[in-house]
């Protein structure tokens, strides 16, 4: 709830700002190139801050015969305004030499043009207020972002570590951000403030300095050189020194330095008045520096990539929020009436769609089902069945509509007695796989009247085909025939392709083949990607793992079941013959390209992607692979393309544990424990870990691992598997 808070205050300060912000914010990034076209004109003299001003004043007046005032600005350009030839010129000089250097800057018609829209909008007060407001909300914007980073991240400590890719507006959207936070926040601060002073919220408090006229001295005569001001002030001190207006003593030298502001008899050189700025002077001073990046070429370009990051996170962060699936739940039964009831917990609205699924399903056989969301949790007096589908967020919590769920199951016991199933929806890309779903699966073990239906069934990205497994095998349980239609969730994959079969390779014995397919099309996956494949119309898609052995030639590795509809369609298929199916990325399980070392543990046909990645190895990488089977036989498949890898020195060892060969089993588990200074090695050098099988398999692997990490690590797991030096890809 605290999240949806934050991300509906994040997107309404974003609508309600954004046209103001695009034109602020491209308006801003031309006038970002303003001072660094000013500070690169060559008016700049090397050495010439270290002069005194004595020293200056000396040079100056040396070459011109009346000098009305000298000026440093914040490029550090020198610039005098003298009367020549009879008329009153400014130009930059050469301190040193007095030197004509060129005329003053004069700011360029875009530049005007881009000023005018940018504080105002060309609409006078009305638009410097809107512009004004638009920063303001810039300003809650980005607070609202940090907290919402930090909440995905998993906490403020984990802010700048690696960000899991969903798709490339969320992940684009949370990595620019983190680079541009910085930037944005001094934009949005100071802009803030350069309105309230415009506006006179903050009075511009300026110095105003007496002179004491009645105690102004004649004597003794100092030559200007000798004054101790003048003597002791480097020429980078200086803002402007304004010549006395005539030569009686009771006109000064008006010196303003960069902290306060002289006044100096041009006799004596006595200081007559003196006052430090006030801190509104130095914080307008700095402010307008902040803000429009004048004098250092440096922070103008982080303000102009600070300003162009603007659209691109209003496009990406708008993509982000109308790609989220938005449902609203509709109950023919009320909570009193369910004899089932289904709970959602979701924050993204994907899960709810699946839910929505099962509910719709469940009415349309008869069955009296509510649905609701977790935080909904209540006392339903007919529920005989609660079925809670749950996704994980953070590190491991609940999501938004899931947080007073434990709370609310311990508030309301039921009465009556009802049996309970969990779904997980989660990822294995972060480290506390469904781990909510657990927690939830805990709570209503423990609460009155339950009885637990089966054990906690995970669903790894939303996988229609894992959730309808799970149905079937609910449905089964409590005696019901339930066929689930998939929901149209935006997905990775690309529009069908067509394949042509080139060779299969089988081994009867074992219910294994290899089918080798020719791409027809323009479809380019990569090792590691998913092949949808749907046997008939109307059936459920299966996946499998794509190994890519060149541009147009994929290799899938398929289990035959008896009763499989998909496995024995694809059996079926002859030389020559047609395959339609569909890419899906899989980008969380393509080949590490920056690990020196990489490790693969599959079992049976979860070796299909790494035959790919191991063709398509041409750096000769290390790699290790570790296989599990039941027996030699099952080898026989892959020894080829396993002996000729090893002989090309694409792989650099392969080992195989078979479970059948020998009286004691052997596991991969077990190999890993062998060779564990290998496995250590590599995650302690940044090398991947990538495992492809059994989700029976990936458990007890992870397990081992994770004993690995803590007994000679000294990290937990989930450090690797948040920098992605582990995949998975289970089935
Ligand atoms: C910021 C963020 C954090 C996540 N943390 C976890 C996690 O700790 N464990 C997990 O299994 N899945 C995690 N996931 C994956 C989601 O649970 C998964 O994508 C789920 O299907 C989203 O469902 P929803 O759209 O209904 O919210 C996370 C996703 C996001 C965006």
């Amino acid at each position: 709830m605290i999240v949806s808070v934050w991300r509906y205050s994040h997107l309404l300060f974003a609508i309600i700002s954004s046209i103001f912000l695009l034109i602020a914010s491209i308006t801003g990034v031309i006038l970002a190139v303003e001072p660094i076209s000013n500070k690169i004109e060559p008016y700049s003299v090397s050495g010439a801050d270290e002069l005194s001003l004595a020293e200056t004043l000396e040079n100056l007046n040396a070459k011109y015969e009346e000098i009305l005032a000298i000026s440093r600005d914040r490029n550090g350009f020198i610039s005098v305004t003298a009367i020549v030839d009879g008329k009153n010129e400014a130009f930059y000089v050469n301190p040193f030499t007095g030197e004509r250097l060129g005329a003053l800057l004069q700011k360029k018609p875009l530049f005007q043009f881009a000023t005018n829209l940018h504080r105002s909008l060309f609409l006078k007060s009305t638009g410097r207020f809107l512009i004004g407001l638009a920063s303001f909300l810039l300003i809650l914007i980005t607070i609202s972002g940090i907290v919402l980073i930090a909440k995905r991240q998993g906490g403020y400590r984990q802010f700048f570590a690696p960000v899991v890719r969903e798709n490339f507006s969320q992940y684009n959207h949370v990595v620019y951000a983190r680079f541009s936070l910085i930037p944005l926040l001094v934009l949005a601060i100071t802009g803030v403030y350069l309105s309230l002073l415009r506006f006179d919220v903050i009075p511009d408090t300026q110095v105003a300095l007496q002179v004491d006229f009645d105690s102004i001295q004649e004597e003794p005569f100092k030559e200007y050189t000798e004054f101790d001001l003048f003597k002791t002030t480097p020429l980078s001190e200086l803002r402007e020194l304004e010549y006395p207006f005539s030569e009686f003593v009771e006109d000064y030298y008006i010196i303003r330095l960069k902290n306060k502001e002289v006044y100096l008899n041009q006799v004596t050189g006595d200081v007559l008045a003196e006052e430090k700025y006030p801190t509104v002077q130095v914080m307008s001073s700095w402010a307008t520096v902040l803000h429009t990046g004048e004098g250092s070429i440096l922070w103008s370009i982080v303000l102009g990539l600070g300003s162009l990051a603007i659209p691109f996170l209003t496009v990406t962060g708008f993509i982000v929020y109308f790609k989220r699936p938005k449902t609203k739940i509709k109950n023919t039964y009320n909570k009193n009436e369910g004899t089932y009831v289904v709970l959602v917990g979701t924050e993204g609205g994907t899960t709810l769609q699946f839910a929505q699924e099962f509910h719709k399903q469940l009415l349309s056989i008869g069955k009296k089902s509510h649905l609701a969301l977790m935080n909904q949790y209540t006392h339903f007096k007919k529920m005989e069945h609660l079925i809670v589908i749950t996704a994980t967020y953070g590190q491991g919590e609940a999501p938004a509509s899931a947080e007073k769920f434990v709370h609310l199951v311990k508030k309301h016991p039921q009465k009556q007695a009802f049996n309970f199933s969990v779904v997980g929806f989660g990822s294995t890309a972060y480290p506390n796989f469904c781990q909510f779903a657990y927690e939830t699966h805990e709570v209503l073990e423990t609460s009155n009247n339950s009885t637990a239906l089966q054990e906690v069934f995970t669903v790894n990205d939303q996988s229609f085909e894992a959730f309808n497994n799970w149905c079937a095998t609910w449905s089964k349980k409590v005696g019901l025939n339930i066929l689930l239609e998939k929901p149209k969730l935006a997905t990775n994959s690309l529009p069908p392709s067509t394949f042509e079969v080139i060779n299969k390779a089988e081994i009867p014995e074992d219910d294994t083949f290899l089918l080798s397919l020719k791409n027809l099309n323009d479809s380019k996956p990569i090792s590691g990607d998913l092949l949808s494949v749907i046997p008939e119309e109307g059936a459920r898609e299966r996946l499998y793992s794509i190994g890519k052995l060149n541009a147009e030639t994929l290799l899938i590795s398929i289990r035959r079941h008896e009763q499989g509809l998909c496995s024995n369609y694809l059996h079926q298929l002859g030389q020559n013959e047609k395959l339609t199916a569909t890419v899906v990325d899989n980008r969380n399980f393509h080949f590490p390209k920056n690990a020196k070392k990489t490790i693969f543990i599959a079992t049976g046909t979860g070796i299909g992607p790494f035959l790919g990645m191991i063709e398509e190895n041409s750096h000769k990488k290390e790699i290790h692979m570790y296989w599990g089977a039941r027996t030699t036989n099952s080898f026989n498949l892959y020894k080829n393309y396993i002996d000729k890898a090893l002989q090309d020195g694409k792989l650099t060892n392969f080992k195989n544990a078979y479970s059948r060969n020998q009286p004691e089993k052997i596991y991969v588990q077990h190999l890993i424990k062998q060779d564990k200074e290998l496995f250590v090695e590599v995650l302690k050098k940044k090398g991947c870990i990538m495992i492809c099988g059994s989700i029976a398999m990936q458990k007890e692997v992870l397990q081992e691992l994770q004993q690995l990490c803590n007994e000679h690590l000294g990290k937990d797991l989930s450090h690797y598997q948040n920098r992605k030096q582990i995949k998975m890809d289970c089935y």
